[in-house]
């Protein structure tokens, strides 16, 4: 049972509310009453988000709502003050109170030449913008050829060595801005595991002489980064001839992106070839940083501030749209409808873009990671279900994979559709065909098949007795299925930076909603904690009895069949 007190009366309305329609809403139906398109009309929206963006279209139609139930979640927003908190976010108030921080990605990618965001009294933009400058001087300098690594040579291949924030989000943004670089030129690799196959198999074929490792790390003590920092130091200095200046060699070959200069320069890194960001950055909201500096060395400067132009863009709309017109808040209501009402557990993303083949990983972690809490803002256990599990693939891939479940499993798993308009690869009529897909599985999700129907096309077919009745309950689709279809005219550096930034700003609401602190990440560190312990006990052969017999029997199975 909910505690009256520690919810607002909306969301109390809101359990009425889906007590009366929920187990018998059916979109399906909607439609077919909808005599003058006008659900469409109704929840739906198109909005310019910036010249350089363009249009989003957002159609969140085929979802199990109606005028009331949408207008109860903005009451439910308003009473969970997402407004005001939103503001203090922007402002540069400490909203990550447990580790006593502001949050101010939104600051790394603010393009107003005016702009103050003041951070313990120091206005943080100045120093953000000199960091932006001093990548733009590097990549010039690295794409240009004008960066020599030790030999004299031109840089051909970026290793970025991070994990987590530190990773996801280069990898993420490189795959999807690939149409802007030029591999001939500059090639980008990502090593992030701490199992020694990644680096390995990353180095196996890259010339040192023109390999340009960048080491990148909030902290720099995360034990994988470090780790592979230093095997990677190790087989760079390896290649070296014998009289080379290894301490110069280093320094043509490595750079750090981090918050930690003394740890930077203890690992041997020159301070200027060190590329700040701060605390007040979220690992997981750090591509807009210093941590980006892989995709703009894979793809220029100018689009990676055409990336963070568009973020702001999006976080221009976040900040002055109505909420009842505000595209993340839309989004993150229909989430928490979902979530906290019909309790279904997991949100499927699923772009219709290949370049996008990595976007569902990445807010695996960005919204995982912020919302996978228990606890509310004031330590008490939080009520109800929290945080999504994120999963994705794109399409069509999917459809070919784990649709079937989304069609007729016995879960039901809302999922977000997004797809862009033109191809940067307009081959033959590859894309008609994808987008042809896009739009029929959200139709079918919604529209099912019932057994009128099945029975109808069997029939057909020449079916028909003990035959047609024993196929036909295994070809009957529900429906019901809830989708949202987002599509955008392009994907370009703009507008990836506002669809990102969109979905950072839903994790945003649904937090507020869930009164819980989305920017901490405790839940990591117990792992890290016992992983620390066991290292020294895998020394020798000598079975330990430390742990829980399931552990020691694990280590021990380890000890007794590896080559110590
Ligand atoms: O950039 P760092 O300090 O090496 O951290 C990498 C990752 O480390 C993980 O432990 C954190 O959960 C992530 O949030 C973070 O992105």
């Amino acid at each position: 049972m909910l505690n009256k007190e520690q919810y607002p009366k909306s969301f109390h309305e809101l359990v009425d509310h889906f007590n009366k329609i929920g187990s018998t809403f059916n979109i399906r139906k909607e439609f077919e009453n909808d005599k003058d398109g006008s659900r469409f009309k109704d929840f739906s929206l198109e909005t310019k988000i910036s010249d350089s963006v363009g249009t989003f279209l957002l159609d969140f139609s085929k979802n199990r709502i109606n005028h009331e139930t949408l207008q109860l979640l903005f009451n439910l927003a308003k009473a969970s003050n997402v407004e005001q908190m939103r503001d203090k976010m922007f402002s540069g108030e400490k909203i990550n109170f447990t580790e006593q921080r502001a949050v101010l990605h939104t600051a790394l990618r603010n393009r107003d030449p005016n702009a103050v965001i003041k951070v313990d009294g120091e206005n943080v933009v100045p120093l953000v913008r000199q960091v932006l400058q001093k990548m733009r001087v590097f990549t010039d300098k690295v794409r240009s050829g004008q960066w020599k690594g030790y030999t004299g040579k031109k840089i051909t291949d970026v290793v970025n060595i991070g994990i987590g924030g530190s990773d996801l989000g280069p990898v993420m943004v490189t795959q999807a801005l690939k149409n802007y670089a030029n591999d001939a030129e500059l090639r980008v690799h990502f090593v992030s595991n701490i199992d020694g196959t990644h680096m390995a198999e990353t180095v196996k074929y890259l010339n040192a002489e023109t390999t340009l490792f960048i080491i990148a790390s909030k902290t720099f003590t995360t034990q994988e980064t470090i780790t592979n920092a230093h095997s990677a130091r190790k087989w760079f200095l390896s290649k070296l001839v014998t009289n080379s200046d290894e301490k110069h060699a280093v320094g043509q070959h490595f750079v750090a992106l981090s918050t930690n200069e003394v740890e930077v320069t203890k690992f041997g890194i020159l301070k200027e070839n060190m590329f700040e960001f701060w605390d007040w950055v979220g690992g997981r909201y750090s591509v807009w940083s210093a941590i980006g500096l892989s995709v703009a060395l894979y793809v220029g400067m100018d689009h990676f501030e055409a990336l963070l132009s568009g973020a702001f863009d999006m976080d221009n709309h976040f900040l002055h749209t109505p909420l009842e017109k505000n595209i993340p808040v839309i989004l993150a209501l229909l989430g928490v409808w979902y979530n906290n009402f019909y309790k279904f557990e997991t949100q499927a993303i699923l772009p219709y873009d290949q370049y996008l083949s990595r976007f569902a990983a990445y807010f695996q972690q960005g919204d995982m990671e912020s919302n996978g809490k228990s606890v509310q803002r004031d330590g008490s256990r939080v009520q109800t279900s929290t945080g999504p599990i994120i999963w994705g693939e794109p399409g069509t891939n999917g459809q070919h994979a784990f649709y079937q479940l989304i069609h007729q499993g016995q879960k039901i798993i809302p999922c977000d559709f997004i797809a862009s308009v033109e191809s940067h690869n307009p081959l033959g009529q590859h894309h008609q065909i994808l987008l042809s897909n896009f739009f029929a599985q959200t139709e079918a999700l919604m529209k099912g098949k019932n057994p009128a129907e099945v029975k109808a096309e069997l029939t057909k077919e020449g079916l028909s007795g003990e035959r047609l009745e024993s196929l036909l309950p295994h070809k009957v689709f529900d429906g019901n299925r809830p989708t949202n279809s987002i599509m955008m005219q392009k994907l370009t550096p703009h507008s990836l930076g506002a669809l990102v930034a969109l979905y950072e700003h839903k994790i945003f609401v649904q937090g507020i909603i869930w009164n819980i602190n989305s920017f901490d990440q405790w839940g990591v560190e117990l792992g890290k904690q016992l992983a620390k312990s066991i290292l020294p006990e895998l020394a020798d052969k000598k079975p330990i009895q430390s742990h829980d017999s399931s552990t020691n029997g694990l280590i021990n199975f380890y000890k007794s069949n590896s080559k110590l």
